[in-house]
């Protein structure tokens, strides 16, 4: 699929200094080229909702083409300006946007990104939203069906509302009575989730007990989007999936204090028909075993009298009064102006701010420091600093 070169070209290249597009026109666009690609970034105001779009033109052919774009996408702002950073990644800023919503990666030849190109055979980039600081760490919560998970974590959640957030994960399994899609699980077709899973959309995924479960990205993102500390359910081959993933988490694993009490409990419970029972007791078998292996679990928590548990739990994740009080923003709140400039020394990203602005003064400069980068597509990139100079 061929196309002309777009109309409104501002170029940001290795030679040329990036130019924040000011016209009065609602579309806008960015160049940026990386060897013999050229990366054009460009949005509209105009339509609601829409997201940026990435077309790559192929020097060599001439030819535009458009890209599989992985990762959650920024919807197009006011406009936007663009950096190289390195030959694996540009820096865009939106426009008008706060700090949680305007620092963006476009991947296009990460280790992700080349996995995927291999993969699919095709034009390949990435979207990853950068976070300023790194967030409290995830908790992965294992052990086996019916040892007592789900009423842990509900106990914990209720008690520190604003700290805790829940994974919400995807299964194929029918929802069980009082059991709500989007609260307990997404309820999901396997064809589908077999799709999102190829689309990368998931941070994990197993076959537990003959059905599909998985922690997509976004699941995750959510809860750390809303300032909260992620809390994930899941089986231990996730959890050893999880601890090879970018996602840096404390793993406790839940034991029973006997085979034949998680018996009890699991027909107590009363939701999983006989031959579903003996499935998952079998398989609890093979998890008491597997969570011995060396690294992969952080902490053993024995789930004998539920309230002495809980409070096993809660010395583990060192919590105290203060984490009943709504969690405070972390993030400094910065509005990226509409007039600026940026440049690039080494690994910090001078926003040069404009003249124009309520938000800063005329001589203020924002400095994006990206030298303790983690993280990345398909996930989020965390571990920036922003810092001010007034001069
Ligand atoms: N310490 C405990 N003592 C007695 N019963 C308990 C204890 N902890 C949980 N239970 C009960 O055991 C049953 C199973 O608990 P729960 O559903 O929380 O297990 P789970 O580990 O989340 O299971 P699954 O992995 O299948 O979702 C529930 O009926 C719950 O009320
Ligand atoms: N690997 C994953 N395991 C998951 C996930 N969500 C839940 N689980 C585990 O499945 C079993 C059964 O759960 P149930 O709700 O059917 O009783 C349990 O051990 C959960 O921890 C997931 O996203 N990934």
């Amino acid at each position: 699929m061929g196309e002309e070169v777009p109309e409104f070209v501002f170029c940001n290249t290795e030679n040329c200094p990036p130019v924040v597009h000011d016209s009065e026109s609602q579309g806008y666009e960015t160049l940026t080229i990386i060897g013999d690609k050229v990366y054009s970034v460009g949005g509209s105001e105009s339509i609601p909702n829409m997201s940026i779009n990435i077309k790559v033109l192929d020097k060599q052919t001439g030819k535009w083409l458009e890209p599989i774009v992985f990762g959650a996408k920024p919807v197009a702002s006011k406009g936007h300006s663009s950096i190289l950073l390195d030959n694996e990644r540009v820096l865009i800023l939106l426009r008008d946007s706060s700090t949680y919503n305007s620092i963006w990666f476009l991947e296009v030849d990460t280790p992700f990104v080349k996995q995927k190109r291999k993969q699919l055979g095709a034009e390949v980039v990435a979207w990853s939203k950068g976070l300023i600081g790194y967030g409290s760490k995830p908790i992965v919560i294992s052990g086996p069906s019916g040892v007592g998970k789900g009423t842990l974590i509900t106990k914990l959640m209720t008690e520190f509302p604003s700290t805790f957030g829940f994974s919400v994960s995807h299964t194929t399994r029918a929802p069980r009575d009082k059991e709500m899609n989007g609260v307990h699980y997404h309820f999901t077709e396997r064809n589908k989730m077999e799709k999102d899973i190829q689309d990368a959309k998931f941070l994990e995924y197993a076959l537990v007990h003959g059905n599909l479960y998985g922690t997509s990205i976004e699941a995750v993102e959510a809860v750390s989007d809303a300032g909260k500390r992620c809390i994930l359910d899941i089986d231990v081959q996730g959890a050893r999936s999880v601890r090879v993933s970018p996602l840096e988490a404390i793993f406790i694993f839940v034991c029973p204090p006997s085979f034949e009490e998680l018996e009890l409990r699991l027909r107590a419970r009363g939701t999983e028909t006989e031959e579903q029972i003996q499935k998952r007791l079998g398989n609890a078998r093979a998890e008491l075993e597997q969570a011995k292996t060396p690294g992969l679990f952080d902490h053993m928590l024995v789930n004998d009298e539920l309230e002495s548990c809980y409070q096993n739990l809660k010395k583990i994740l060192v919590l105290d009064e203060n984490d009943k009080a709504p969690s405070q923003p972390s993030m400094k709140s910065f509005i990226v102006p509409f007039s600026h400039s940026i440049s690039k020394v080494d690994q910090k990203v001078i926003i040069h701010c404009g003249t124009n602005e309520l938000s800063a003064s005329p001589s203020t400069k924002f400095i994006l420091d990206l030298s303790s980068l983690e993280g990345g597509a398909p996930g989020r990139t965390r571990g920036l600093t922003l810092s001010t100079i007034n001069s």
